[in-house]
């Protein structure tokens, strides 16, 4: 039933074309004026649809899942990605295994693991020499490679994954900070059960963070929902500022929206909602209830004498407990929790009917003509 609505198509620059859009078929030409009419009559169905667009704000530090929620929405909602974003797809994903290989080869050296077997002769290292002869040393130590290079380099990265260090590396690997990059903001629209829904993702990385109130600025009294997503699952991961101070990813969520309601105040407004996922539920559920990680020896606020670190239900309660503390209930904001899995459609397609019911309902009334 969803598809995706014209004023999305024209911003994304995924319609088909204005010629497509204004001819009325084969051989039947129009005069310049039929096309002026059809024009402003596109427009004016576009000003309308504007008109009833609702704007939710994703947020969230970097990694929290932003972009992948937006993703499944657009699955969800039948949104069909062009042809030209599926082959871009391509490359992100040849660049992430890339970057992904040069990380844990990072990690491996950082934290002193040997090749498998602690040989120097194992396939891995002809791996990584004949790796760098085929692309070249600068190509590898770029950050990402072009097509043609990737799959040149391919058998090796299989080789190399393979070996038994660097999968110990990857295991490990969260003991050792990455670097994240620099992305843009990111705005698509959906048609959500007849009313045109415009989510915009803004990336969390430290340098992005000042879009974050431009952006809450710039649509002011406009935005029904801020989605504030924290993977709850970083809770046992660090990561070292520019300042190379090192801080927990769970507390620095936590730190952000502080920061960003209180020095921000005046942008979240009394009609507005703020949703707060705690994303990456499945990997928290995988540490806490069957990798047995102690939850309450990386958060200090943690009640060790009272509750349970390894009962899965009351580390989530402690999180809802202390997202209280970061928006008291007396804060004249509408606040909703979630946890959620944004790979997982079916949970992101559960917990949105679940924000329909409860938070959405009313603007939806208010949007759908009577
Ligand atoms: N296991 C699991 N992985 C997830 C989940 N959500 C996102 N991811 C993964 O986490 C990584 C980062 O997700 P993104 O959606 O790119 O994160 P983001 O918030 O958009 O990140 P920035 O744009 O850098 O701010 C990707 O590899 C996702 O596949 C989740 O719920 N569970
Ligand atoms: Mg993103």
């Amino acid at each position: 039933m969803s598809i995706l609505c014209p004023c999305a198509a024209s911003s994304s620059g995924a319609s088909s074309g204005a010629e497509a859009k204004y001819s009325v078929g084969r051989g039947n030409k129009l005069s310049a004026e039929q096309v002026s009419r059809q024009i402003d009559r596109q427009l004016k169905a576009d000003r309308e649809l504007r008109r009833h667009e609702r704007r939710i704000l994703l947020l969230g530090t970097a990694a929290s899942g932003k972009s992948t929620f937006l993703r499944s929405m657009r699955i969800i909602h039948e949104d069909r990605f062009s042809e030209q974003e599926l082959l871009s797809f391509k490359s992100v994903i040849y660049c992430n295994i890339w970057r992904g290989l040069m990380k844990l080869l990072y990690v491996k050296k950082r934290l002193g693991i040997r090749w498998e077997n602690n040989k120097t002769g194992v396939p891995a290292v002809k791996a990584l020499l004949a790796l760098e002869k085929e692309i070249g040393h600068s190509a590898l130590m770029a950050c990402g490679l072009r097509e043609d290079q990737f799959l040149r380099a391919a058998p090796f990265i299989q080789v190399l994954w393979c070996d038994a260090g660097v999968r110990e590396a990857f295991e490990r690997r969260h003991s050792v900070p990455g670097d994240e990059e620099f992305k843009d903001v990111f705005e698509k629209c959906l048609l959500y059960e007849g009313v045109p829904l415009r989510i915009i993702d803004i990336g969390g990385h430290t340098n992005e963070r000042r879009k974050w109130s431009k952006t809450l600025r710039i649509f002011q009294g406009e935005l029904q929902s801020v989605i504030y997503i924290i993977a709850c699952s970083t809770f046992n991961e660090t990561y070292t500022k520019a300042s190379g101070e090192l801080i927990n990813k769970l507390d620095e969520s936590f730190l952000c929206l502080r920061h960003l309601l209180d020095v921000k105040s005046e942008l979240f407004t009394r009609d507005m909602n703020l949703i707060v996922f705690f994303n990456k539920d499945d990997l928290f559920s995988y540490k806490i209830a069957s990798l047995r990680v102690d939850y309450s020896k990386f958060d200090s606020t943690f009640p060790a004498d009272r509750f349970d670190p390894l009962d899965l239900g009351q580390v989530r309660e402690h999180l809802i407990r202390r997202l209280t503390t970061v928006v008291p209930p007396n804060r004249q904001l509408r606040r909703y929790t979630h946890f959620t899995t944004s790979i997982d459609l079916s949970n992101v397609r559960r917990v949105f009917r679940d924000i329909r019911d409860t938070v959405m309902l009313n603007f939806l009334r208010e949007a759908l003509p009577a």
